[in-house]
């Protein structure tokens, strides 16, 4: 396993595998090295593959983000995570719009099962601008609405957050280093950024003060996928 403890100025890449073909998924991770540590398996690999391939991604000695995003009643997540806590998982996501009562069953749950386990918050999904929040009905900025989630989860006992690198420098100024901070929606320079509104380069996310990245398919869609996972690492060390 390696390790997963960061100091305050390093920022990590975590691998977001939405791939198709497990196999792909697997030959993708070994040609990667050692030198990437993480990967993340999101609703598509693991609605399809389940856990016996979160057992799978741990046995290549990766440490796993396991991103459900769960979002339901108080005793669903919790009885949800009692489940998946059992798997080799380093990190876990639920929605902190599932409410402050809803994170603090959760982490009393990921307590009991799996202690190590890190509890992650989403806030304001990287996918969504104003206009996206406007047709939700909320008044908010992107920045307004991340910060309350950022102050209510603090509140319920979470100690890390998935937000746009956008936020990180905000939710630093009020909270120092309480979060761990993974940002999503980040793409190298040139790279497209698809459905992705909120976002910024692997220098500029360490910049803010990410701690770790997320990266998708920048990476798995590039011709040669560890090139590109060197690359990423190369700037965010420089
Ligand atoms: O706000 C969020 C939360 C999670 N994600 C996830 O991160 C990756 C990003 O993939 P890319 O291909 O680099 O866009 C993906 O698995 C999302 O489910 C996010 O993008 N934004």
């Amino acid at each position: 396993m390696s390790n997963t403890t960061q100091s305050k100025n390093t920022c990590e890449l975590i691998l977001a595998l939405d791939i198709e073909e497990r196999e792909d998924a697997l030959a993708l991770l070994k040609k990667a090295g050692p030198e990437l540590k993480w990967a993340k398996i999101g609703l598509q690999m693991f609605t399809k593959y389940g856990p016996d391939y979160v057992r799978q991604i741990a046995d290549l000695g990766k440490n796993v983000f396991l991103d459900l995003k769960l979002h339901d009643i108080p005793n669903t997540v919790a009885k949800a995570i009692e489940s998946v806590g059992k798997l080799p998982i380093q990190m876990l996501t639920i929605h902190t719009c599932g409410g402050k009562e809803m994170m603090e069953w959760a982490i009393k749950a990921q307590q009991s099962v799996n202690p190590e386990l890190q509890l992650l918050g989403v806030t304001v999904l990287t996918s969504m601008d104003q206009n996206s929040l406007e047709l939700l009905g909320i008044k908010q900025s992107p920045a307004d609405r991340v910060a309350h989630l950022a102050s209510l989860a603090k509140d319920a006992g979470m100690s890390g957050l998935v937000c746009s690198t956008h936020e990180v420098k905000t939710i630093r100024e009020a909270h120092g280093d309480h979060f761990q901070l993974i940002t999503p929606g980040v793409r190298p320079a040139g790279a497209e950024a698809g459905d992705q509104k909120r976002i910024m380069t692997p220098a500029q996310a360490r910049e803010v003060g990410s701690t770790y990245i997320v990266v998708g398919r920048p990476i798995y869609g590039a011709e040669n996928p560890a090139a590109a996972v060197a690359s990423i690492k190369a700037e965010l060390e420089a």
